[in-house]
């Protein structure tokens, strides 16, 4: 499914009209078929119901909607609008509902907070994607009202008023939903925190928009169909030798655990070999934990650069190579990790500490770079708040270093700077130490076994996320360790394969 910005959508809804004869009277309409279907499944005729509303096409929703329960005879119906500027389709409907007879129009006065309390359902049509600017006064007191209210149900029209659509930006307080109904396609307001949050659970209803229209995006949302479409084939007449080889470059006496968590990755999800290379020796035995990993010890503190020549062959055989995970920073290993850049033409994931060496190295499409938040504000050098909400960011850094991108959040980022997806699984039982250098090797245990990076680090950032769903609903977020999602990644490829 894409994601829209807000001014993707009005083109949509625009061409919709123009070019499709579709008028956005009758998309309203369908909007408020589809909001009215998705009240009346849990509420009923008793439910005291509040709109609240601005004087937009968000509010015309709400009207439209309220002239639906009406007219099938949900009388328990109160309506306030708030705001002066009204657009054309508003009027019409205000009209419209009030032809049908509705006129329990109430003021925002000393009682609207005695209206918020007692509404069962309180459904906000305030603002939509045309949130402009900071909130004015009186709307902000109008949402904290609504936010403090201690029962009921709060329903957003397209997305909660005071989220801006394009960031997930809170413009100084917004609805906090418990449902979300939008249109056509989700927007990125919806997938970035605070936004996501504030969103609660979302439903999409299609209405009448052209498919096709939605290309204009070139971002998508990460899904279990999408999922199934991608994972490599595993052909019966096949041997280890077809399901790649993958090369692990990574730990150090400092951080042995890394390259361990990277290698049980690669070889969960299928990678033909995995091969480890250490530094050092690592204090608990990676064969401990997968006997089929090939390991190796160079028997020195860190990386430098003369081992290249030691695993040159290696690095030649490889179909993939990690690099990063556990390394440590001394100016030996960022030399050693530019001379493994240098010396291979294949797929590289650069994670963790390689990513310190990012400056120095010449990237390419199929170097993927998998940082996560710290060493994304490092590598573009701006604060975190402004790169985290701001994906353009990324995807404009992914184009000009013409590298691929995961950038590792709550809500990550997957880009070449053509092609964004984001992904939304995962929960807190992600928020570990550990959990990167697990991605890590999944994506090149995907890589390993034909795929491009951009396709092998959407399934392994749906898959690693999903299995902590899955593994937290049993052992709780905070039990769940890295170790626990390698486990059990089994049960999210299983789902996405029995779907
Ligand atoms: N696109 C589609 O395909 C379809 C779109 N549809 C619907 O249309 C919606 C978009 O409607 P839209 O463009 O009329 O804008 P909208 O969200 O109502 O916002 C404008 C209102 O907000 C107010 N306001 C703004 N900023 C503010 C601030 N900072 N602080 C305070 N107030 C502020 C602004 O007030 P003003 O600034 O004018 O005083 C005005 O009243 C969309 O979300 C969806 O629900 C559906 O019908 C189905 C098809
Ligand atoms: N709250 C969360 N929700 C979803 N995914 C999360 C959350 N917190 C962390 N993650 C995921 O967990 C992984 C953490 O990676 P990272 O911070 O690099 O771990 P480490 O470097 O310790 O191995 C990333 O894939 C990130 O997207
Ligand atoms: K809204």
């Amino acid at each position: 499914m894409h994601i829209l910005t807000a001014d993707e959508m009005k083109k949509i809804d625009d061409s919709t009209s123009k070019e499709y004869g579709i008028t956005s009277e009758v998309l309203m309409e369908q909007a408020a078929i589809s909001i009215y279907n998705e009240i009346t499944k849990n509420f009923n005729k008793n439910t005291h119901f509040l709109f609240v509303l601005g004087t937009g096409n968000n509010g015309g929703d709400g009207l439209a909607t309220a002239r639906l329960l009406y007219n099938e005879g949900y009388k328990n119906i109160k309506i306030a609008i708030i705001g002066k500027n009204q657009s054309e389709l508003f009027k019409k409907q205000l009209k419209t509902i009030k032809k049908f007879g509705f006129d329990n129009f109430i003021e925002i006065n000393d009682d609207f907070k005695n209206h918020v309390s007692v509404a069962d359902c309180i459904v906000d049509g305030l603002i939509g994607i045309g949130l402009k600017g900071e909130l004015k006064k009186e709307m902000l007191e109008i949402i904290n009202i609504i936010n403090s209210k201690k029962r009921g149900k709060i329903i957003s029209i397209d997305i909660p008023s005071g989220i801006d659509a394009n960031t997930g930006k809170v413009f100084g307080n917004a609805i906090k939903a418990d449902k979300t109904i939008t249109f056509g396609s989700y927007k990125l307001g919806h997938i970035f925190f605070p936004g996501r949050e504030y969103s609660g659970s979302i439903i999409v209803a299609p209405l009448s928009f052209p498919k096709k229209l939605f290309s204009i995006s070139h971002r998508e949302l990460v899904t279990r169909d999408m999922i199934k479409k991608l994972l490599p084939k595993r052909p019966k007449f096949s041997q280890k030798y077809d399901f790649g080889n993958v090369l692990i470059l990574a730990g150090s006496a400092e951080f042995p655990g890394a390259s361990v968590l990277s290698a049980i990755g690669a070889q969960k999800i299928g990678a033909g070999l995995v091969r480890l290379i250490t530094p050092c020796s690592l204090s608990s035995s990676v064969l401990e934990h997968e006997p089929g990993i090939i390991y190796k010890s160079l028997n020195k503190d860190k990386f430098s650069l003369r081992d290249i020549d030691v695993i040159s062959k290696n690095i030649k055989k490889a179909s993939v190579i990690v690099i990063g995970p556990g390394l440590g920073r001394s100016n030996e290993t960022m030399q050693f990790v530019r001379g493994v850049v240098e010396n291979s033409k294949g797929p590289i994931v650069v994670d963790a500490d390689a990513l310190y060496a990012v400056d120095a190295l010449t990237l390419r499409k199929n170097i993927v770079l998998t940082p996560h938040v710290g060493e994304m504000q490092r590598i573009v050098r701006t604060d975190e708040i402004e790169i985290r909400q701001n994906y353009e960011y990324t995807e404009y850094f992914a184009k000009n270093k013409k590298a691929t991108i995961v950038f590792k959040d709550a809500t990550t980022i997957i880009t070449n700077g053509e092609k964004t997806y984001f992904n939304i699984t995962g929960n807190t039982a992600l928020s570990k130490g550990g959990s990167g250098d697990l991605l890590t090797g999944i994506i090149a245990g995907l890589i390993a076994q034909g795929l491009d990076v951009m396709k092998a680090s959407i399934i392994a950032s749906y898959l690693s996320g999903r299995t902590a769903e899955i593994v937290s609903s049993e052992k709780s977020e905070y039990y769940s360790t890295p170790l626990d999602i390698a486990k059990n990644l089994y049960r999210a490829l299983l789902e996405v394969m029995n779907d």
